[in-house]
């Protein structure tokens, strides 16, 4: 139900970036195969539909400056005609989703699945230190290398929506189907959020199926009644981390970091000959296995066992946003359904697992009249959110950072913005130039074409001029919170 256009873009950007075919779209964003004329790879370059500001060109800023191997290699963050768009590395494995909805699919090796989450949750730690909550971890943001390495992907939300007024206003952000209780109850999210969502990609990947399936609104309700039930032929360390991790309340949760190595250790016992050069994150080499354990998991909750393999996964199709808010909220993409109550306000799209477009205030979408039910029983919280975002005037990353050099300016001539400059992790691959279709890039929406300009290397200091003198590695995060 997604309306987005294809934006008409000239056949190079940047004087340099070759325009290819369309390698898919999220709620305001499109994302194209680009070939780096000056470097001689393909990439993905993605567009954004909303005009930048300066807000927005803030959080380029910090998701850019992060650096960690679960993480979307960025090479270059550029503006044309006012509007900023991204280049990534091509990660053209396919998502999670495609992965459990192929024809080949269903669910992963618990090998493939714990390597998997350790990667994500590897990526959601680095995030966390750094300030940033991901809000969207669902299989379709789960990207894979040609090595088949999984990386946390897709921080459209963070120009999409209005991080400010999102804030401000209480709003809530995600995927229905991988929400938290807390979110479903309206309440600000913290890490929490992301490491509950994670556990819910988990177990999809681990049984195929959704932990709570079903349309959004009941899907989301679901865990305020109940944990998700976790496999019982699981390892038990596993099965005792995904419990905790689908904690109601989310102190009682671990942290990313704990996950992280609770999986890896899982992963090392299931599969010790390849797990350590895959997952280990820069400085933290494992030798070979180590004796598994729950780990850190701090807190258990009942366990929920005896889960049966269901049916074939659901159809990727069926995505749905669920967006709760203390206000009245708006979605901007037409076809959002309203739900709404003196609580907390759920919107919905058909596209479930993006994250909606929601900017505090009046409803832009038409709601059907029909679907308008009581939300959540409980009340809006206005909290503030666990993490809070680095003040706008601070550098708001750098004390964060745990590795890599320092973001240097990305130029056309500097081919070091680029995940090579990490010493202690492998570039992801790229395939060789071959495949581009300049011909998919004439589709145009009258709401959303760029207009055709002749590529120049003149950049202005516009409001991602700020992402230009940080860009020096990987990206994957959402939208912080301020
Ligand atoms: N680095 C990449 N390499 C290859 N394909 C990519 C890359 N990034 C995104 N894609 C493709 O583009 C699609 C759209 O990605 P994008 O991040 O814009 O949106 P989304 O995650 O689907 O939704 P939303 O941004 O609305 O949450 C993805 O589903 C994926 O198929």
């Amino acid at each position: 139900m997604t309306t987005v256009g294809v934006p008409t873009l000239p056949a190079r950007l940047a004087g340099r970036y070759e325009i290819g075919r369309v390698l898919g779209r999220g709620v305001g964003s499109t994302v194209f195969l680009a070939h780096d004329t000056l470097l001689g790879r393909d990439t993905a370059l993605k567009t954004f539909r909303v005009e930048a500001d300066p807000r927005a060109g803030r959080e380029l800023s910090l998701l850019a400056k992060m650096d960690h191997p679960g993480l979307v290699p960025v090479y270059d963050v550029e503006e044309h005609d006012g509007r900023a768009f991204v280049v990534m590395a091509l990660l053209d494995g396919g998502s999670l989703a495609d992965r459990l909805a192929g024809p080949d699919g269903g669910p992963l090796p618990l090998p493939d699945a714990l390597r998997t989450g350790a990667a994500v949750a590897g990526a959601l730690e680095h995030v966390h230190r750094a300030g940033v909550l991901h809000r969207a971890v669902t299989p379709a943001n789960v990207l894979y290398d040609v090595d088949g390495r999984a990386h946390l992907s897709d921080f459209g939300v963070a120009l999409v929506a209005d991080a400010p007024r999102l804030t401000d206003t209480g709003l809530t952000v995600g995927a229905a189907p991988y929400l938290a209780p807390e979110q479903v109850r309206g309440e600000s999210p913290g890490p929490g959020a992301d490491v509950y969502a994670l556990a819910l990609v988990l177990l999809e990947a681990l049984t195929g199926r959704r932990a709570f399936p079903g349309d959004p609104l009941s899907a989301a309700q679901a865990r305020l009644d109940r944990g998700p039930a976790v496999p019982d032929d699981l390892p038990a360390d596993v099965a005792a981390l995904l419990t905790a991790m689908t904690a109601s309340d989310p102190d009682d949760r671990p942290d990313a970091a704990a996950a992280s190595g609770t999986l890896r250790r899982a992963l090392v016992a299931a599969e010790p000959a390849t797990a350590p050069a895959v997952l280990t994150t820069p400085g933290l080499l494992v030798a070979g296995p180590v004796a598994t354990s729950a780990g850190p998991v701090a807190v258990m909750r009942g366990a929920v066992t005896g889960h049966a393999p269901g049916p074939r996964p659901r159809a990727t199709g069926t995505r749905g946003v669920l967006v709760l808010a203390g206000l009245a909220a708006r979605a901007v993409l037409a076809g959002t359904v309203a739900i709404a109550s003196s609580g907390p306000v759920a919107e919905m799209t058909a596209d479930a697992d993006r994250p909606a477009v929601v900017a505090g205030g009046a409803a832009v979408g038409v709601p059907d009249p029909s679907l308008v039910v009581p939300a959540s029983p409980a009340p809006p919280v206005a909290a503030p959110p666990a993490t809070e975002a680095p003040d706008e005037d601070a550098a708001p990353v750098t004390t964060a950072r745990t590795q890599g050099p320092q973001p240097v300016r990305a130029t056309a001539s500097r081919p070091s913005a680029t995940r090579s400059s990490q010493p202690t992790a492998e570039p992801t691959r790229t395939r060789e130039p071959d495949d581009a279709d300049a011909d998919e890039t004439t589709r145009t929406d009258p709401d959303d074409a760029v207009q055709a300009a002749p590529a120049t290397r003149e950049r202005e200091r516009g409001p991602v001029g700020e992402v230009l003198d940080g860009v020096g590695g990987l990206v994957g995060g959402v939208l912080g919170t301020r």
